[in-house]
């Protein structure tokens, strides 16, 4: 895989994390309502304990309702966090945060203590945006680019309640070999960091198969090919992504797809949802065993092959050997 997360950085940022979680009364974590789940990182949660959590699902705007709806279910009843969704361009989003913390902390005496809430959340995933939102003002840089926002900022959003900015950048940690492409398919990590094609063929798979209604349509295919290669082949000959001798331009055609998909073009879309992420998890624990498994099975047949009768026999030689000449040693 081309990309390369920067652990140095990430224990550093996990470790002020930590330290400032402490001082905090709650946590807010920005996740991408696409992908809530690669877009998290599971270490956050370990730091967390019982801390109380908001889990924010941005960009409800570019997401998928009904699988958002999915994933809030999950996110409350088997995680214990309160969620909502948010986006840019929905008015009320800083009003309804403020009150979801408030009422946590309803018995909390705000005339003498204010709450402490920090944010968190993984590059480019609207954190910065949600900061001026909350404040109100241009306080924290936005962009496209990934990891813009640097430092950390104490914010009094007012009505009682501090917001704090994360320390450091907080990477997503790749538990799933699929988050990488999901991460990339969103535009959550820059399109340079990873092979273009690969992650225009994942997507494509992807699509074909959740979204078979919107792709016909939206390439005006008559009917859906079932493999990746056989769409993004014809979707390339209706979009005209054709090199000289008539081949179809696949490098080409994949970045129109991703390009449809992140700016939302393509409609709302989810590319994950809690069954397959739940399926998914028992697969990779499946093949972990298994590798396990064939491991301890490796260095048994290498110890009894290290002790075939053959083997053994010249061992035993050797030994006597070495005894034979350490007697004689000794007899001198
Ligand atoms: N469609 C949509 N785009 C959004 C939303 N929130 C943020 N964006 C866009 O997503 C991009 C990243 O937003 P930022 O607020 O800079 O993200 P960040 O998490 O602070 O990113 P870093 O600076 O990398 O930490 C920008 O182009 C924003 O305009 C949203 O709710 N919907």
């Amino acid at each position: 895989m081309a990309l390369q997360w920067f652990p140095g950085h990430m224990h550093k940022a996990l470790k002020e994390i930590k330290e400032s979680l402490s001082q905090v009364d709650v946590l807010i974590e920005v996740l991408d309502a696409r992908i809530p789940y690669s877009s998290e990182n599971p270490e956050i949660a370990k730091i967390r304990g019982d801390k109380p959590c908001i889990k924010i699902l941005n960009k409800y705007d570019l997401a998928d309702p009904d699988i958002t709806a999915q994933w809030q279910t999950y996110l409350e009843s088997e995680r214990g966090v309160k969620t909502i969704t948010t986006s840019s361009d929905k008015p009320g989003t800083s009003k309804q945060i403020m009150a979801m913390i408030k009422t946590m902390f309803a018995h909390k005496d705000v005339q003498h203590k204010a709450i402490k809430a920090m944010i968190t959340g993984i590059p480019n995933v609207g954190k910065s945006t949600l900061i001026n939102i909350l404040a109100d003002r241009i306080i924290a840089k936005t962009g496209n680019e990934p990891a813009v926002t640097k430092s950390q900022q104490r914010i009094n959003l007012g009505d009682g309640i501090i917001l704090f900015d994360t320390p450091g950048v907080l990477w997503p940690k790749l538990e799933n070999p699929h988050s990488i492409y999901r991460l990339a398919s969103s535009g959550a990590v820059k399109n340079t960091a990873m092979e273009y094609d690969d992650v225009g063929f994942f997507a494509a798979d992807y699509l074909i198969k959740a979204y078979p209604e919107v792709m016909k349509s939206t390439y005006k295919l008559d009917e859906l090919p079932s493999t990746e290669l056989e769409f993004l082949e014809a979707a390339a000959r209706k979009r005209g992504a054709i090199m000289a001798g008539g081949r179809v331009n696949l490098h080409k055609i994949c970045e129109v797809l991703l390009n449809e998909l992140q700016s939302g073009k393509l409609g709302r879309i989810t590319l994950e949802t809690p069954q397959m992420v739940a399926q998914e998890k028992i697969e990779i624990a499946e093949a972990a065993a298994k590798k396990e498994a064939e491991k301890a099975k490796r260095k048994q047949r290498f110890k009894e092959g290290s002790l075939t009768p053959d083997k053994h026999a010249r061992k035993e030689k050797r030994n006597e050997k070495r005894q034979e000449q350490s007697r004689r040693m000794k007899k001198r």
